[in-house]
């Protein structure tokens, strides 16, 4: 079985880092002429799907946008997943899912059980509850060559201050709550086994200054870093590989906005241009 991290390096030697969004704000879809409903929200991310298909390696449906329009939403939103895997993108779905254990095995089944509607190739977890609560989905993850990403430190600045917020250490030290996550992570990773780059990642955002956060190193194999905030948040592709420093040999650059606005016909040519920047990115 090929799991996420080696499908992902397959997508990174072949695409390079950049991550098309599939966000169906409504601002787009008016822009794009669509309507602000399912059909409107279905058609916008087969377009994106059509277009990022064999440009880029990765694609993240934004749940939420979807979610908004109810049983609908989630049909077309099982439509674009589907089309997006078809046409042999990886699929990030940006859930954000996060539960006690228990309830938790039921989201894991929703996004990464093969045959599911909406199975995807990883999903975004929230680790508010503690890491270990995310176990289900994690153990599902690694069975069936899934992924997921944590939650570490997002690209907004609300929550910088929650996740700076230091936790004792066995050894009288202290870490951040970012850092514990990121090595929580990391070690999951050395766990399952040898690989050159792991299927389990975290969300780490690129407007962020990293150094207060206290990042460590990732000792196990290269970790997926899905990093959010470039474009319509400000983050540059100037600079990224220091900034991220040790975690750049896992960067995903994730865009959204900065992508699809536009002229929804020129959608393919901002792609590319894109994914050609971001191939100028010295990760390692
Ligand atoms: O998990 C995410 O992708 C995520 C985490 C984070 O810290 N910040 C963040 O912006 N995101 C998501 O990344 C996308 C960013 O969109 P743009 O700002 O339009 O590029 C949205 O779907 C956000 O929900």
């Amino acid at each position: 079985m090929t799991g996420f991290g080696s499908s992902l390096a397959t997508a990174w030697e072949r695409f390079g880092r950049l991550c098309v969004g599939i966000d169906p704000h409504d601002a787009l879809l008016d822009e794009w002429g669509l309507p602000r409903n399912a059909v409107g929200v279905s058609e916008f991310g087969l377009r994106v799907v059509e277009a990022a298909a064999g440009r880029v390696g990765v694609v993240k449906p934004q749940v939420a946008f979807f979610e908004r329009f109810g049983s609908a939403g989630f049909a077309a939103l099982e439509q674009v997943i589907a089309a997006a895997r078809r046409a042999g993108l990886l699929v990030i779905a940006d859930a954000k899912r996060g539960d006690v254990g228990s309830t938790m095995a039921g989201y894991a089944q929703a996004w990464l059980e093969p045959g599911s509607p909406l199975e995807a190739d990883a999903v975004t977890l929230n680790p508010y509850q503690g890491v270990g609560s995310l176990a289900p989905a994690i153990e599902l993850a690694s069975r069936t060559g899934k992924g997921v990403f944590l939650l570490a430190a997002t690209s907004n600045p609300e929550g910088v201050r929650q996740q700076q917020a230091r936790l004792d250490d066995a050894d009288g030290g202290s870490t951040t709550v970012a850092a514990h996550i990121v090595a929580e992570v990391d070690a999951l990773n050395r766990a399952g086994g040898p690989t050159d780059v792991g299927s389990l990642g975290v969300v780490i955002g690129a407007t962020l200054d990293l150094q207060p956060f206290g990042i460590p190193a990732p000792g196990g194999p290269v970790l997926p870093v899905l990093a959010p905030g470039f474009g319509a948040q400000g983050a540059t592709l100037d600079g990224a590989a220091e900034r991220f420093g040790a975690l750049a040999p896992g960067l995903i650059v994730a865009e959204s906005r900065g992508v699809l606005g536009g002229d929804p016909a020129l959608l393919s040519a901002r792609i590319d241009a894109r994914a050609e920047e971001v191939r100028h990115v010295r990760v390692r």
